[in-house]
């Protein structure tokens, strides 16, 4: 039985095609498939518990594409956490992570962000890094940043994502009791262990 009840606003940021609203169906429908380019943006929500308080999670998925680079500043107004996505096989998306960064910590400087390296599964299956892991390391001090690395292919690390924001939200509004220790398992310091097949929930179409 939870106790209290807690709002949360989630955005999603990145370059084009980096898998932002894949991530989103993964969570929201534990499926893979087909998406269409994002159009403005998308609202979707989505409920976790943590300890005895209820998250409810709105999660905000934004168009990548250039011309929208505008209409997404009002999606990430007021948001509580960021997802920053790049591609961890095209080194032309991560210069939209420090891009989005920078403006998040100057206009939101309250918001939580997570860089996200998407589409695991192919580094997995071979495909070379394009960002060396040093780097994305020094990006995420540099903007006191967590940082994770999905597959919405085969679901790795989805719902952890979206359990941390919720956790480390509450941590910060002192609204959470009784945490679930999960967390710890699966992070150094702000970050998910990314060697470590920490999460894996299979499931999906393709
Ligand atoms: N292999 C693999 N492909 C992925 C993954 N996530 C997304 N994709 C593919 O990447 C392409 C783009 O995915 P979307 O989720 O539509 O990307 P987006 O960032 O929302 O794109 P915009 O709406 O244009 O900004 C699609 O062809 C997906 O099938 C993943 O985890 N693994």
């Amino acid at each position: 039985m939870t106790k209290n009840k807690i709002d949360l606003k989630v955005v999603l940021l990145g370059y084009a095609s980096v898998g932002k609203t894949c991530i989103v169906y993964r969570e929201m429908y534990n499926q893979f498939g087909d998406t269409h380019t994002t159009i403005g943006g998308a609202f979707s929500s989505k409920r976790a518990v943590v300890g005895d308080t209820e998250v409810l999670l709105g999660i905000w998925d934004t168009a990548g594409t250039e011309r929208y680079q505008a209409v997404n500043r009002s999606y990430y107004r007021r948001a509580n956490a960021a997802i920053v996505c790049y591609d961890l096989t095209n080194s032309e998306t991560w210069e939209k992570v420090t891009f989005w960064a920078e403006e998040l910590t100057q206009n939101e400087p309250d918001i939580e962000i997570y860089i996200v390296g998407t589409k695991l599964d192919l580094i997995q299956h071979g495909e070379q890094r394009a960002i060396p892991n040093i780097r994305v390391e020094e990006t995420a001090k540099r903007y006191n940043a967590h940082i994770f690395e999905t597959s919405s292919r085969t679901g790795e690390n989805v719902s952890l994502l979206f359990q941390t924001i919720a956790e480390n939200f509450c941590k910060k509004t002192n609204n959470g009791t009784n945490l679930p220790n999960h967390n710890n398992n699966n992070s150094i310091g702000n970050s998910v262990k990314v060697d470590q097949k920490s999460e894996k929930e299979k499931g999906g179409c393709c």
